[in-house]
């Protein structure tokens, strides 16, 4: 099958193929051609360039996209898409007045939402989780990672991958599975942390690693959930699993949780709202790519990460959406891009490196997708008609996108 979408207004992420990041002061540059091409044969892209330089082709499709703009789809690096019904209650209780942390203290929050997800079937969690990826790949996100970490007992947790594996087997989308073993203490074990990690390494972990359930190891290293020391422990031990770290810290506080992902070699450290210079210093000359999450700062109103200063320290930033059903209900690459502009300063073209080349990167994909390289997964957003680029987080409220393509074809 051979598609060529032609009189491309302006062809976004246009890059070499070694390029498989961008960090610092390179986040400002984004390649384009204007009145481009792009060939996709096989799912892959074939070929792209200027109009003029367009060779004779016989395709089985062609789309125009006069007045149009083209760009990878979006990578979003973090998310927890399979959970089960809502916490709706919870956010009209912190409207309010009570606040995420006296909610999750109260028994609310993430073991709220184990006790649903654990009393779900699953098939019921795969057709809510079902119905979220394709509000999502209809928003324009061609590759996705996803979490469990709701489910706090090994019967819920595999059931959870199942899903995962189960989306994957049915979607054209890439997504990627992340084991978080450690997102919050169950009941049962009051309060003692080290405890749950010692079952989950003695228990769950051989477990999910025998099933090739996941390629990622998460926790969520912070007060009052787990520790650097539970971090490290579980960390060490998941690599003999071949499990790669992706982690949650510095939502909250700053203790050290960074610094454990760094030495732990994790693949990226996410959240980082609180983030002091000894963090900003230990992810230097490190491969983690810091991941930020601005519609969860949106939704529970907590500082955002200061990209900005990671990006003028020379680092990398990738943009994720962290959907869940507590901290940030919404799957909108698009919304995230835009509020990575209005809320953190981030350029268009920061912010558009940022969710598509970066968030490759942060699920370890970079070779296959975030780019418009040849050979690339014909992963591909057509925008409706717009002035320019920088029109995608202005007009926020607007969706501009006309059509999305997984792997060479319209969905
Ligand atoms: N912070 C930890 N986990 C999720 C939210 C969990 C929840 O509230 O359900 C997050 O990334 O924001
Ligand atoms: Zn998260």
């Amino acid at each position: 099958m051979i598609t060529l979408i032609i009189n491309i207004k302006e062809l976004l992420q246009v890059r070499a193929s070694n390029i498989s990041k961008v960090s610092g002061a390179e986040m400002k540059i984004l390649p384009t051609i204007k009145n481009a091409f792009i060939l996709i044969k096989d799912g892959r892209i074939s070929d792209f360039g200027l109009m003029e330089s367009l060779p004779k082709i016989n395709a089985d499709k062609i789309i125009d996209a006069t007045g149009k703009i083209v760009l990878p789809s979006w990578c979003d690096s973090h998310t927890h898409i399979v959970y089960a019904g809502n916490r709706e209650q919870e956010f009209v209780a912190r409207v309010n007045g009570a606040t995420y942390e006296e909610i999750a203290a109260s028994g609310g929050g993430i073991l709220n939402s184990a006790k649903t997800l654990q009393a779900t079937s699953e098939e019921e969690l795969y057709k809510q989780s079902a119905k979220r990826l394709e509000e999502v790949i209809q928003l324009g996100t061609g590759a996705v990672e996803i979490k469990s970490g709701y489910g706090l007992t090994i019967e819920a947790e595999l059931k959870m991958l199942r899903v995962i594996q189960k989306l994957n087997d049915n979607y054209p989308v890439e997504i990627k599975a992340t084991y978080l073993a450690a997102h919050a203490i169950p009941k049962n074990y009051n309060g003692n942390s080290e405890a749950y990690i010692d079952d989950v390494i003695s228990k769950f972990l051989p477990v999910v690693a025998k099933e090739k359930l996941a390629e990622f190891i998460d926790v969520f290293c912070e007060t009052g959930y787990f520790s650097v020391d539970d971090t490290n422990k579980l960390l060490k031990e998941a690599k003999a699993y071949n499990l790669t770290p992706k982690i949650h810290v510095n939502q909250f506080t700053a203790i050290g949780g960074v610094q454990a992902g760094v030495n732990n070699n994790a693949l990226s450290v996410d959240h980082l709202e609180i983030l002091n210079d000894e963090d900003i210093q230990s992810l230097k000359n490190s491969k983690t790519m810091p991941v930020a999450l601005p519609l969860c700062s949106h939704f529970l109103s907590i500082p955002y990460t200061p990209v900005k200063k990671l990006i003028a320290s020379g680092l990398p930033v990738a943009l994720a959406t962290d959907y869940n059903p507590g901290s940030t209900p919404s799957g909108n690459m698009n919304q995230v891009v835009s509020e990575a502009c209005i809320k953190m300063n981030l350029t268009p073209e920061e912010a558009i490196n940022a969710a598509t080349i970066n968030g490759a990167y942060a699920m370890g994909i970079q070779e296959t997708h975030g780019s418009i390289v040849i050979g690339k997964h014909a992963n591909i957003i057509i925008t409706k008609e717009i002035p320019s680029y920088g029109f995608l987080p202005y007009a926020f409220g607007s969706n501009l996108i006309d059509t999305v393509l997984v792997n060479g074809v319209i969905v």
